[in-house]
């Protein structure tokens, strides 16, 4: 249910800035604006216009801007208050919208109201958020896809190709005696097998998107002193990571978050790894395991001049299966060679050098391919672990119908729960809980 109370919330960032925006929203706003502009009607066109105390004062002088419903950002009569952007006037404009009586608005409220009066479903009401708080250019534009509407789209499509191949199946159920092989012959398989293949495209887009969002993990590895500390201060440009000739130097793991081509990266750099008695250093290398298993790809850098050797391969063996692995051979310099990239067969290897920062183009080049994450961003959706778990839901109940063996019965039911869980991404049934959970991480005034 929407609520139909009046909110006030100031709409920009705290701090000093040319203007700074209050936000009103209710069902009726038209007394509430006669009081604070003093004058008779919303004012549709932006209007420059004085901000009235309950005294009749001038708190601010300022644009004011109405939306009346239900066409405005949440539905309902809005009201702008554009005014000087610093916190002390605008906390004068707010206590006197609360003084008229409007509530402070809850975290995420306006949106709020705006996905419960459909001017948007709850992917792009995410998306709001998402494109708010994205903190890279790549990010921005997925969230903004995601805002138009291009997920929910992808999730509409293939919630109506279930819903017809629901209709097929169901309305057979009234006539068991047609059940017999009836899901062979009306072509039924055929086009479950379709939409798998679909939802399986939306995962992947749905998955890419939430590698944006979240920044990729990337742990850098190896025996001690092959260069990983140099590597990680070489990538940041600056000394995070103490270096020296000692092996052993790097206990904890240090972290360090970089930008490549708009995607987020947070590498870290860990103790390296060998057999040792040494109580602190024993440590580091347990906090490097951990580090591995979070970790969305791993660095793993040997010294060039050494080659593989076997505890680099026991490494390899060692790391979770699947984590993209790339391997970077260092200190080119002291064998006078030039930075160059090999791949051999699913492979990359980078030989560079840490210490002069030769090669470590090559590296920016390759990173972002090896971890999965495809330049150009094409047809991605800023999507969230709650997207993805409910794509995977839907897969899973998917791949269940199609082990039905003529079980119409079985196929629908299971169709059913393939599409409940879609229809979860865009909001068509949520509980409370769900969207308080959602909308309270948004910022005030939004
Ligand atoms: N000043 C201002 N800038 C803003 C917002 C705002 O609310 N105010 N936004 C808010 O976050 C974003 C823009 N999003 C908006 C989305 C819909 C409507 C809106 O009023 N929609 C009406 C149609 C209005 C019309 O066509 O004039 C509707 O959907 O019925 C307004 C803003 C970003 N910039
Ligand atoms: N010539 C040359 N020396 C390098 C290069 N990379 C690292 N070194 C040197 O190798 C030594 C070890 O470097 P670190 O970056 O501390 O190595 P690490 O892998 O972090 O070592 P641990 O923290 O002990 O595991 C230092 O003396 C570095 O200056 C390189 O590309 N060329
Ligand atoms: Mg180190």
């Amino acid at each position: 249910m929407v609520n139909t109370d009046t909110i006030a919330a100031i709409a920009t960032a705290h701090g000093r800035g040319g203007i700074g925006v209050v936000r009103v929203s209710g069902e009726d706003l038209r007394v509430f604006a006669k009081k604070i502009l003093g004058k008779n009607s919303l004012p549709r066109v932006a209007t420059l216009s004085d901000f009235l105390g309950a005294d009749g004062e001038v708190i601010d002088q300022g644009i004011a801007l109405s939306f009346p419903a239900p066409h405005s950002y949440t539905g309902q009569d809005v009201l702008e208050l554009q005014g000087h952007g610093g916190d002390a006037v605008l906390r004068r404009v707010l206590s006197r919208c609360l003084e008229l009586g409007a509530r402070p608005a809850e975290p995420g409220e306006f949106t709020q109201r705006a996905f419960l009066n459909d001017k948007m479903d709850l992917a792009q009401a995410e998306s709001v958020a998402d494109l708010i708080d994205a903190a890279t250019v790549e990010a921005a534009k997925t969230a903004m896809r995601s805002l138009r509407g291009e997920f929910s789209h992808a999730i509409h499509q293939l919630v109506d190709a279930l819903t017809s191949l629901r209709m097929l199946v169901e309305a057979t159920l009234d006539f068991p005696e047609e059940e017999i092989d009836f899901l062979e012959e009306s072509n039924a398989l055929n086009q479950l097998v379709a939409i798998s293949a679909q939802l399986d495209k939306v995962f992947h887009q749905a998955k890419q998107g939430s590698l944006l969002r979240e920044g990729l993990h990337i742990v850098l590895i190896g025996q001690p002193n092959v260069g990983k500390s140099s590597l990680l201060n070489q990538l940041a440009g600056e000394e995070v990571s103490i270096v020296t000739p000692v092996a052993g130097t790097t206990r904890d793991a240090i972290r360090q978050h970089i930008e490549i081509e708009g995607v987020a990266l947070h590498f870290i750099d860990t103790a390296g790894l060998r057999e040792t008695d040494e109580e602190v250093e024993k440590i580091g290398i347990a906090r490097t395991w951990s580090a591995i298993q979070q970790a969305n790809a791993a660095l793993l850098l040997i010294d060039a001049a050494k080659g593989i050797a076997p505890v680099d391969l026991d490494i390899i063996t060692k790391l979770p299966s699947g984590l993209p692995l790339l391997r970077v051979f260092n200190k080119v310099d002291l064998l006078g060679q030039e930075p160059r990239v090999d791949v051999v067969g699913g492979t990359v290897d980078i030989y560079l050098s840490a210490k002069t920062g030769a090669g470590v183009d090559l590296l920016h080049e390759h990173l972002l391919r090896v971890v999965g994450w495809q330049t150009g961003g094409e047809g991605v959706f800023i999507a969230r672990e709650r997207h993805l778990s409910a794509l995977r839901v839907a897969k899973e109940r998917l791949t269940l119908a199609a082990t039905c063996e003529g079980r119409v019965e079985f196929f629908a039911e299971e169709l059913r729960l393939a599409q409940n869980a879609l229809s979860s991404i865009t909001g068509e049934f949520t509980s409370d809980d769900l969207l308080g959970e959602i909308f309270s991480r948004f910022c005030i005034g939004k």
